[in-house]
């Protein structure tokens, strides 16, 4: 749920912050302008209606004979003109200012968007994915309705309300001044209480948005919920929510009912007491029925403007909180920044497929979000060309933060990573990440077919470059399988796929990009004798000819690697090969005897 509003106290300046939007208004000043001149002929038609009104009364009505009936013709005629003139503004308004709301709406949308997909996971730590999208849709959304809606209802009833109030004085002075009483009066509660049935239907859309957020939750768990038979428990607690939102909108609606009932009843008592004062202005000979007539008209138009601008002025509040946090979003500067003049990798360093050289050099790491223990420290490590580093260590010993470092989702605060022996901080995001394949331990899968999903790996490849890749990751024959092969829809978060088979797209994915530097978090859960099979396969496919660091879990991956580290509270305790550490009887052998003992199997 969202808290957007403001304390009263900071409600002044939050107004002003909508300047905020003024960058994303000023491409479209054209526009503006064009709707700025239709909604001014637009208020020009609308506050001539009352006064070709009162020519229809006082000279057709009042008149007689022919005279009178061509004067009729001829302010019907007129006021047909008005109408027709109010009809043509007032459209071209509408679209004009409808366009301009979605258009800015889609450009602030777009904006916040590419910003937030560039932030490192720094930032997705603190902010809620749920927060981001509201802030997409919920924030936009309000900003459209200043844009597209709001700013010209405001100028439009400000140029009624001063110029009704201006024709109300050249009409009658006596009768406009108890008039601006009456509508103080009158105008006052209906502003205040109309706030009020607000709040509460804001209240109420919260409400309904819980309910959502319930059952979102719950869709997204419809295994687990029905494997503990919860269906009952959360059939009832949605039905709560449901039924919570329902008395929430009844107290809206009870208000409203109330609201519309004061709100004729005062809006026509007082026409009704300003009626027959000027009924006994007109008897008395003080003044003409037209003029009463126009009189009451222009009362309507001024008193309808100001309702309307107490809305407005609701409208743009809340559209303001938007716009603060849009802003502030947008404020948001990414820890990991492209370098002023980034250095470019070798190409040809990589054309002869020997993989790229990595060092690190006295690395000290902490998280953000945890100063006082550090995840990485004093770590040095040389990896050649070719060669294939297996990672082992105890669950939290650092292995995957040694990856997160050197694709530069975090900086170390201590030392630096040389990749072909150029600081990585020195390339680019996009050079550096290029160069680097991963396959992580937990394979995303994006909604789309098979094709789509190993293409993912590099954007450009054609079809049988996909094929290509997923035969050798060993997953083209459980493609082909699939009920529309590689066209196959692989379901949200691929949940149409093995684990183990997930894994093989994932290999694919780094095959198809090719990387002279590949970074493998081995998984071990889940995968039968023959899964892991042509998983190990696939992944050796995947090591040959590259450099590769791989978190190992399995006995056979550590036995094949030229080199193994273990890693212990953030440092490299020992290096060797599996017989070298073995016999050295210290962490990596007990490691070893604890987890690859459970796989007899493997060699
Ligand atoms: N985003 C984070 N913010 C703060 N601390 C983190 C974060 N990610 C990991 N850590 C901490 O850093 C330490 C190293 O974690 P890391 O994930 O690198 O371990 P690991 O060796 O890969 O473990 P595993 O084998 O269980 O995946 C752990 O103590 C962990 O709690």
């Amino acid at each position: 749920m969202s808290t957007p509003n403001s304390s009263p106290a900071s409600q002044r300046s939050s107004l002003s912050t909508l300047k905020g939007l003024l960058p994303f208004l000023r491409p479209y000043r054209a526009r503006f302008f064009v709707a700025g001149i239709a909604l001014v002929v637009a208020a020009c038609a609308t506050l001539a209606i009352p006064a070709a009104f009162k020519q229809m009364i006082d000279m057709g009505f009042g008149g007689t004979g022919d005279h009178s009936i061509k004067h009729v013709d001829l302010t019907f005629l007129a006021l047909f003109g008005v109408a027709t003139v109010l009809g043509i503004s007032t459209a071209a308004r509408f679209y004009m200012v409808s366009w301009l709301g979605e258009r800015v709406t889609a450009d602030i949308r777009s904006k916040v968007y590419s910003h937030v997909v560039t932030q490192s996971p720094q930032f997705f730590e603190t902010t809620q994915t749920g927060e981001v999208l509201s802030r997409l849709t919920t924030d936009t959304t309000l900003i459209q309705t200043v844009v597209g809606t709001s700013i010209s209802m405001a100028l439009r009833n400000i140029l009624l309300f001063i110029g009704g109030l201006v024709m109300l004085f050249v009409t009658s002075i006596k009768l406009s001044s108890i008039i601006i009483v009456m509508l103080a009066l009158v105008v006052l509660p209906i502003v205040i209480f109309g706030r009020k049935v607000r709040k509460l239907s804001r209240d109420s859309q919260d409400k309904i948005a819980d309910a959502s957020a319930i059952a979102g939750e719950i869709l997204n768990a419809m295994p687990t919920v029905q494997a503990f038979t919860h269906e009952h428990i959360e059939a009832d607690r949605f039905s709560g929510s449901v039924e919570n939102a329902f008395q929430t909108a009844m107290r809206r609606i009870r208000a409203r009912s109330l609201l519309t009932m004061i709100a004729i009843l005062l809006v026509f008592g007082s026409i009704v007491f300003v009626l027959w004062l000027g009924a006994h202005a007109v008897l008395q000979g003080n003044m003409s029925g037209g003029e009463l007539g126009q009189f009451i008209l222009y009362a309507s138009l001024v008193a309808g403007a100001l309702g309307a601008l107490s809305e407005v002025m609701g409208d743009a509040q809340r559209a303001a909180g938007a716009t603060e946090r849009l802003l502030d979003l947008m404020a948001v500067e990414s820890p990991i920044q492209n370098p002023a003049s980034p250095k470019s990798l070798p190409q040809n360093a990589f054309k002869i497929q020997t993989g790229a050289t990595l060092s690190l050099n006295d690395i000290g790491f902490h998280y953000p979000s945890r100063p006082n223990t550090q995840a990485i420290s004093h770590l040095s490590l040389q990896v050649a060309a070719g060669e294939t580093v297996a990672i082992v260590g105890s669950s939290g010993a650092g292995k995957t933060t040694l990856f997160q470092l050197l694709l530069r989702f975090y900086d170390p605060q201590q030392g630096f990573i040389e990749l072909n022996g150029i600081n990585i901080r020195d390339l680019t995001l996009h050079d550096l990440r290029d160069a680097v394949g991963v396959v992580p331990q937990e394979t995303i899968i994006f909604s789309a077919n098979a094709m789509e999903n190993i293409r993912y790996g590099r954007a450009n490849a054609s079809d049988a470059e996909v094929i290509a890749a997923a035969k050798m990751a060993a997953a083209h024959e459980f493609i082909e399988k699939l009920p529309e092969g590689y066209q196959s829809f692989l379901g949200e978060r691929g949940v149409r796929l093995s684990g183990g088979q997930r894994q093989r797209i994932a290999i694919a994915r780094a095959l198809l990009k090719n990387p002279p530097l590949l970074l493998l978090d081995e998984a071990t859960s889940a995968l039968d004798a023959e899964s892991e099979r042509l998983v190990q396969g696939a992944l050796e496919v995947a090591m040959r000819d590259r450099t590769t660091l791989i978190i190992a879990h399995r006995l056979a991956t550590v036995q094949r690697a030229d080199r193994i580290i273990v890693m212990d509270q953030g440092k490299i305790v020992e290096t060797g090969t599996h017989n070298s550490l073995v016999e050295q009887g210290g962490v990596y052998a007990t490691l070893a005897a604890l987890q690859f003992n459970l796989h007899p199997d493997s060699e």
